[in-house]
């Protein structure tokens, strides 16, 4: 099948897009040209046409949209990049996607279409009885849930055959450098995780199953259900860093919880890693080299200074 892939150098999408060639689809990849997308274009140079351009540009999108089968469009800026330039955000993850639309829209035969969308939709749920379930209402809390929210409307009044993916936590397989935002999470927030090798599988296998007009929860399944606290302290952990103290996280509400995933699973037979696999390859993936590991034990407390420095609540406390 045709595929334009847009975020096909993004965490899901290079996945996803390795999934996709080794199942034989002739995939066009969209996305914009810096160091990092380079990076990853080159390995798979020859295997993939691959378009350079921009979501924020009428012309290249419809250049891309052009002849397509399915788009899967996974191009979006996600936090915390998403607060850095309020009005690109918009332009990029709301207006990229109803330019998106409206080339598929004009084309002579309609493209169907794949819409990655967020477990953050469903808002603040911690003080309601999990899992989550797609009936369950939406509610915006930040810019980027309510970017997904506005685009799942477009998607879904698009008149293309739809389906769209609210994705559980898919960690990287490299490292995330630490951010503020790691300590906006209360401890205890129930959290669900994803391989991404599982979400690229699922993306895949729903090319060939009766998707159309569904809305799926991705996520790991019952195995992948834990605490933001057991991932950050496997993560912390296996960087050799350490846990941090329960001092330096808040106690908002954030907008994460455990999925209903029975459908999707039903459908796409895609749960194959639980939470201790993934943390076992992100963390094979993100650990330091040999020779900084080797002086980890005196480098820690420094490290841990200046992490410990991004938490408002570590700071306020003293
Ligand atoms: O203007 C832009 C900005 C970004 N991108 C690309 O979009 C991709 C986004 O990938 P990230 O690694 O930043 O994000 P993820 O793969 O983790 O995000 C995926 O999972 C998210 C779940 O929160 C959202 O569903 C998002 O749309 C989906 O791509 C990148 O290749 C990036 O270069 C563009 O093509 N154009």
């Amino acid at each position: 099948m045709k595929i334009l892939l847009t975020g096909a150098f993004g965490n899901v999408g290079f996945h996803t897009l390795q999934e996709l060639l080794k199942r034989g689809h002739t995939v066009r990849c969209f996305d914009l040209r810096n160091q990092a997308t380079e990076k990853k274009a080159r390995q798979i140079q020859g295997k993939a046409e691959i378009v350079w351009g921009n979501l924020t540009n009428t012309p290249s999108v419809e250049a891309a949209v052009a002849g397509q089968e399915l788009i899967i469009h996974f191009g979006a800026i996600i936090p915390p990049a998403v607060d850095e330039n309020k009005q690109l955000a918009y332009d990029v993850n709301v207006n990229g996607t109803r330019r998106i639309i409206e080339a598929a829209q004009k084309q002579p035969i309609k493209p169907r279409i794949f819409f990655s969308s967020t477990l953050d939709v469903f808002g603040h749920t911690q003080d309601k009885e999990p899992p989550r379930r797609v009936t369950d209402p939406m509610q915006a809390t930040d810019d980027y849930s309510s970017h997904k929210i506005e685009s799942e409307g477009m998607i879904r009044n698009s008149g293309l055959e739809w389906c769209i993916f609210r994705f559980a936590d898919v960690p990287p397989l490299s490292p995330r450098p630490p951010h503020p935002i790691m300590f906006t999470i209360p401890l205890d927030t129930r959290f669900e995780m994803v391989h991404p090798f599982d979400v690229a599988f699922a993306v895949a296998n729903a090319i060939e199953r009766p998707v159309w007009g569904k809305i799926l929860l991705i996520g790991g399944g019952k195995s992948c259900q834990v605490r933001y606290r057991d991932y950050l302290r496997s993560s912390l952990e296996g960087s050799g860093v350490g846990m941090l103290p329960e001092e330096a996280f808040g106690h908002e509400p954030y907008c994460t919880d455990w999925l209903d995933t029975t459908e999707s699973q039903e459908l796409l037979q895609y749960q194959r890693h639980s939470f201790e696999e993934i943390m076992r390859d992100v963390n094979k993936a993100t650990r330091p080299p040999a020779p900084i590991r080797l002086i980890m034990p005196l480098l820690r407390p420094s490290i841990r200074k200046s992490i410990l420095k991004m938490s408002p609540y570590w700071q306020a406390r003293k």
